[in-house]
């Protein structure tokens, strides 16, 4: 299927502890190119902001673990979104899930999402939960009224795969990430229903989108 504008749909990521302003302003410079989306460390917003205002920004809260407290998720959700962040990618708590401790992790779910008025994606976190706990963790995020589903930080043992992204497409828009290195790939995720892609290799896959579409 062909998708006009695909580029819209890519989150073009750098998010490595060794991130440096040169690294992000490389991406955005790489997102303003194509069209992309970037999605960028905290520290960095507000400077992108000032370097590449037209570029939708996304940060990451909770990254890439998804244990810090609560109060620090949504003091640092609401500071991002200050600084100048257009979205919030979050890690849920997924070792309070995997406990059965699904009231703390929904009640800390639902104070991000409502403490910010722009959208907000949870990272589940798929490599390391069962189908089962895959499906109940995307029940909580829609419970929460979460924007959007995330599979994967592209930290843990596994990102996306087509089956995943399938089944969280039936709860939320999905955004497919996690070792998605090419366009043939990001547009399978995309056929499979994922609504958007996050990737480190964002300027790659925009630059096979414009040879396949003969621009
Ligand atoms: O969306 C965020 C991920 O970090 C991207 O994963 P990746 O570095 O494997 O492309």
């Amino acid at each position: 299927m062909e998708y006009p504008e695909f580029p819209a749909r890519i989150d073009h990521t750098v998010l490595g502890p060794e991130t440096t302003s040169s690294d992000v302003y490389q991406v955005l410079d790489e997102a303003q190119e194509y069209g992309m989306n970037a999605c960028i460390p905290h520290c960095y917003v507000a400077e992108a902001v000032e370097y590449a205002p037209p570029v939708r920004l996304v940060t990451v809260v909770g990254f890439p673990h998804g244990q810090t407290a609560t109060e620090t998720k949504v003091r640092a959700a609401t500071s991002a979104v200050a600084s100048g962040a257009d979205e919030i990618d979050v890690v849920a708590n997924i070792g309070r899930f995997k406990h059965g401790e699904e009231e703390a992790v929904l009640d800390e779910l639902h104070e991000i999402v409502a403490a910010v008025s722009e959208p907000v994606k949870v990272i589940i976190e798929t490599a390391l939960l069962t189908d089962e706990e895959r499906d109940r963790l995307s029940e909580l995020a829609v419970e929460a009224d979460a924007d959007y589903l995330k599979t994967s930080t592209g930290f843990a043992s596994g990102g996306a795969t087509i089956p995943d992204v399938e089944a969280m497409s039936e709860y939320l828009p999905v955004k497919a990430s996690g070792g998605i290195g090419s366009y043939e790939t990001a547009l399978e995720f995309v056929d499979a229903g994922a609504e958007r892609i996050g990737a480190s290799n964002g300027e790659k896959i925009a630059a096979e989108y414009r040879e396949s579409a003969g621009q």
